[in-house]
This record gives C-alpha cells, structure tokens and sequence, in this order.
C-alpha cells in the first residue's frame, strides 16, 4: 500500500472528469487521475464517437440508394468491414488510450489506471488491474466522474445469454444476419438504422407505447414509421416475459403472445450508476440512490464534486463538459454562472435527426405551465420538397404563453441537430417569441421551417 496527499483526486476520466483533471493540473494543482477502463470514457471508446462513424456510413448508403429519381443510376456496395476498420482504428486506437493518457499527463497530472473508492471525506483507495493499494488524500477536491453501466432488465433467462451491450455492438467486425434490439431509446433507435441499412434484418422491442419515450411523442411516431420504411419491425408497448438462447437458433424473445427470433440481440434498455460500488455511504449518502445529488455548484458535499452522467442532469458528453467548466471554476475559486439545465439540448442521430432542446409539451403542461404550441412537417417546406427523399421530419415548439418564450422546441429532419442550433438559442436566451417571429429566416433552409411552426402558436 502506498499513500499519497494531492491537491485533487479526479475519480473516473469520462470526458468531464478529463477536462477537469487536465485543467485543474495546467492550474498547477497537483492532480491525480484515476480510471479503472479508458481515459475519456464511454463517449470516444463505446459510445458516441463509434457509434457515430457507423451513422455517417449508413447515411452515406441510404443517400446513395436515394440517387435514382434524383441525379440517376446509382449502385452501393455495403461493406461493414471498412467501419470496423475506422472504428477500430480511427475512433478508438483498438481501444488503447494510450494518446488520452498522454495528453493528461503532459498537463502535469498523475494517471493511476485502476478501481476508485471514497473511504472518507477526502480519501480515496484505488486498487490498480495487479490488487496494488494506493491511498489517496486530497487536501483540496474529489471529483466523481464515474459515469454509468448498460441497465440489464431481470428478465427471467436474459442473465447468462451472451447478450451484447453498446460495448459489443461497437467492436463488431461482422455483422449478423438479424437482430433484436431490447429498448428503443437512443442507443436502441441508432444502432437499429445502422445495422438495417447495413443489410440486417432488425426487430426493436420497446416497452413504452413510443420509440424515444423520452421525447415529443410525434418525433418517436414518426421516427417508427421511417425504421419500418427502411424494413425495422418495431414492436412498442411490448412486454418481454422470457427470453431464450441456444446456439444454434440464436435468440428467442417471448412477448405476451408472441416471439421474437434473432441471431444476436442486443440490450439498450438505459444506463445505471454503482453508488454502492463508489462507496458513496463513506460520505454518509445514500448508497441506493439512482444518481448523485448536486447543487449548481456541482458539489456533492463539501470537498467533493461530482460531473457527467452520475448527477442524473441529463446523460450527455456535452452536459458532463458543461459540467467540468462550472467545477474548474469553483475549485480554483474563480466567479461565473452556476449551472443552468433549461436549454438543455440532445440529438438522436438517426436519419432523420431528432434533437430536442428544454421541455416538451408534456413536462410543460406537468408543470402548470400556460401552454402554447406550433408544429410544422418540414416535408411541406420549400427546403424539404426539394430535397424529395429522406425529408421526413417536423418541427415543433412549446411556449410559455405568459411569459412569452419558448420553453422547449424539437426539431426533426435531415439537419435536425443543426436546426436545433437556432432553437437552443432561443430558449437559453429567452428570446421574446414575438421577436423569434419577426425575424429573417434565410430561403430555402431547413431552419426556415421554425418561422412557420412559430406562427401555428396556439
Ligand atoms: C452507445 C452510446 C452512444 C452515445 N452517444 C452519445 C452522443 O451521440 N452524444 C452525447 O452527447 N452522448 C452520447 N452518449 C452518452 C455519453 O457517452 C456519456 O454521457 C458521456 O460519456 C459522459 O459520461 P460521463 O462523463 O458521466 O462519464 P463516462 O464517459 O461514463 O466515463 C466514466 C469513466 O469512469 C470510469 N470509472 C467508473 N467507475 C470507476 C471507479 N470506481 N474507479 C475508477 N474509474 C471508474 C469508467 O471506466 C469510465 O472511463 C452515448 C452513450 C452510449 C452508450
Ligand atoms: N445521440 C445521443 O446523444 C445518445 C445516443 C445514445 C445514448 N445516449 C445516452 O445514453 C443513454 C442511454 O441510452 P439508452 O437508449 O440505453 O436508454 P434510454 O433510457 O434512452 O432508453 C431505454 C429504453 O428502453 C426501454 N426499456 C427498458 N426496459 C425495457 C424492457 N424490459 N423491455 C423493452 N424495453 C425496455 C425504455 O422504455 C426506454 O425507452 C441515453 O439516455 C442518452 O442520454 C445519447
């Protein structure tokens, strides 16, 4: 056992715990940080850079296959083994991060790869891959950045299939001919279009009565109707009893009153965080919590700090990068805003992108709030008739009638995560809808289209 004092002890280097590690140690703090996988997490190794790469593939496939009708003849050749290969190498380095270490401690900071518990208010055990001990005193700051794990339902015969996870689907050096996909949220929804277009022939069983549960219920509609277009068969409001796995005939899913067979299935139904495992009870929290209570600050208690998906504020990279700048500036002492979730932004990237900023209709409505809303289908705008196949999309927005500003707006279609640009701004900034509709709207653009969803307020 060695024992260490330093200035900071960043638990966990997801890409908000990087950030801050790194800052922090350029400060002249003396910083160390501790991961017991990857540094940068989730996001550059299993989550979105991967699975991005395999998005802007299987958009460049269903472009082409859009082409006659539109510029002539056109004939595309999917080959999977050329995202494995950029994944593989490009992405992720074969899963190596060694470059991410480096980068860390070039700043100055101490990289210690191994497990991270808290065992008082300011001390920290890291047990290293060799059972090696370190214990770690931080006169200054703990920052938790520990993230979260793929959610495995209980459902009776699911433990003990050799299920995938994100973490699986993203190495894939061949693709099957079929899979189910367990939970169309997010992961669910991308991976679903990826592999379809890729030629796999894909079932995505959902709980909620609507794909994107999360989201307007109008862009999971609409969303389920392109997937099916595109071959998807999407189960929603279904019910999974059992599931069966042999490996000859793969994977059996009862529903009630159904089957579902695939080759592979992969299981996407949410993320969990391991208080328990962090030892949060050392700092006299509750263990069984779903995420760690913060205040704007970001802080935990006192001392401690917490950043990314842990604090239940919305599972992104750009919240936990958000996060880190408001916990680099209260650790060094320095002004600026608190935390601020209203405008909070998110993308789906399927094809269309479904980005969404703020509440929706619903959650206003939940909060008492006087309700107005505008829709448009972009399909009917002048961008969107041009653009012909593949405009599938909409835009919507929800007012705070009294107040006079958006609260929340979603926009659908082939830039919907661009569009949302607009949209964000909007509601961060509390522009006066009046002045949101006296505006120029450039022709013809996609973002037009949120001039004509402004004046369907109602
Ligand atoms: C398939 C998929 C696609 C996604 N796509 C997007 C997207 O397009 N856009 C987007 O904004 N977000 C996306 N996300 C979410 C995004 O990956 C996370 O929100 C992001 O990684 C931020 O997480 P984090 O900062 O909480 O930490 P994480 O990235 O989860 O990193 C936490 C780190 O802590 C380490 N750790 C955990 N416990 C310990 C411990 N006890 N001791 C030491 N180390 C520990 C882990 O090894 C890990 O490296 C996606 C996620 C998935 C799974
Ligand atoms: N583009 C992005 O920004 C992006 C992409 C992927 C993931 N993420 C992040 O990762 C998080 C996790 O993604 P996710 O898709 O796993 O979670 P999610 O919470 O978004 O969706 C999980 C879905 O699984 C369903 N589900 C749960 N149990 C089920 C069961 N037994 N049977 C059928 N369906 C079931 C839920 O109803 C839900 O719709 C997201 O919330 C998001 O924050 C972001």
């Amino acid at each position: 056992m060695t024992a260490e004092q330093v200035d900071v002890v960043v638990i966990g280097m997801g890409p908000g715990g990087e950030h801050v590690a790194g800052r922090l140690a350029e400060a002249g703090l003396s910083v160390v940080g501790v991961d017991q996988r990857l540094v940068g997490g989730e996001c550059p190794y299993f989550g979105c850079v991967p699975t991005k790469m395999m998005v802007r593939a299987a958009g460049l496939i269903a472009e082409g296959r859009r082409v006659p009708g539109l510029a002539g003849e056109s004939s595309v050749q999917a080959d999977w083994r050329e995202v494995a290969r950029r994944i593989r190498e490009q992405a992720t380095d074969n899963w190596d991060d060694k470059v991410a270490v480096r980068r860390f401690t070039d700043t100055g900071g101490t990289f210690l790869r191994g497990r991270a518990t808290l065992t008082g208010k300011n001390e920290v055990l890291v047990t290293g891959p060799d059972g090696a001990e370190h214990r770690l005193t931080a006169r200054r700051a703990i920052v938790v950045n520990t993230g979260t794990e793929p959610v495995v339902p209980p459902i009776p015969g699911l433990a003990g299939t050799p299920y995938w996870t994100n973490r699986d689907a993203v190495a894939l050096e061949l693709l099957p001919s079929s899979v189910a996909i367990l939970g169309g949220g997010a992961i669910g929804v991308e991976f679903a279009q990826v592999f379809a277009r890729f030629g796999v022939e894909v079932t995505v069983v959902e709980a909620h009565p609507r794909l994107l549960a999360l989201e307007e219920p109008e862009a999971g509609e609409l969303l389920a109707k392109v997937l099916e277009t595109e071959g998807v068969a999407v189960r929603t409001g279904a019910k999974v009893t059992g599931v069966r796995h042999n490996d000859k005939d793969g994977f059996v899913l009862d529903l009630d009153g159904s089957t579902v067979g695939a080759d592979k299935l992969l299981v996407a139904t949410g993320r969990r965080t391991d208080l328990a495992g962090l030892g949060v009870g050392a700092l006299g929290l509750d263990e069984r919590a779903r995420s760690l209570d913060v205040d704007e600050r970001l802080r935990v208690t006192d001392g401690v700090w917490a950043v990314g998906d842990i604090t239940g504020k919305g599972a992104f990279t750009h919240t936990s990068m958000y996060q880190a700048d408001v916990v680099i500036r209260d650790v060094l002492g320095q002004d600026g805003p608190p935390a601020d979730y209203r405008a909070m932004p998110r993308v789906t990237f399927t094809d269309p992108e479904v980005g969404a900023v703020g509440i929706t209709e619903a959650q206003a409505r939940e909060r008492g709030i006087t309700v107005r809303t505008g829709r448009t289908e972009l399909s009917a705008s002048s961008r969107g008739w041009i653009h012909g196949p593949g405009n599938e999309g909409l835009i919507k927005v929800v007012e705070d009638a009294d107040r006079g500003v958006l609260v929340g707006a979603t926009a659908m279609g082939p830039a919907g995560g661009e569009i949302l640009g607009a949209l964000a701004v909007a509601v961060h900034g509390e522009v006066p809808v009046e002045r949101l509709q006296s505006m120029i709207y450039a022709y013809p653009t996609f973002h037009r289209a949120i001039s004509t969803a402004l004046a369907d307020l109602s």
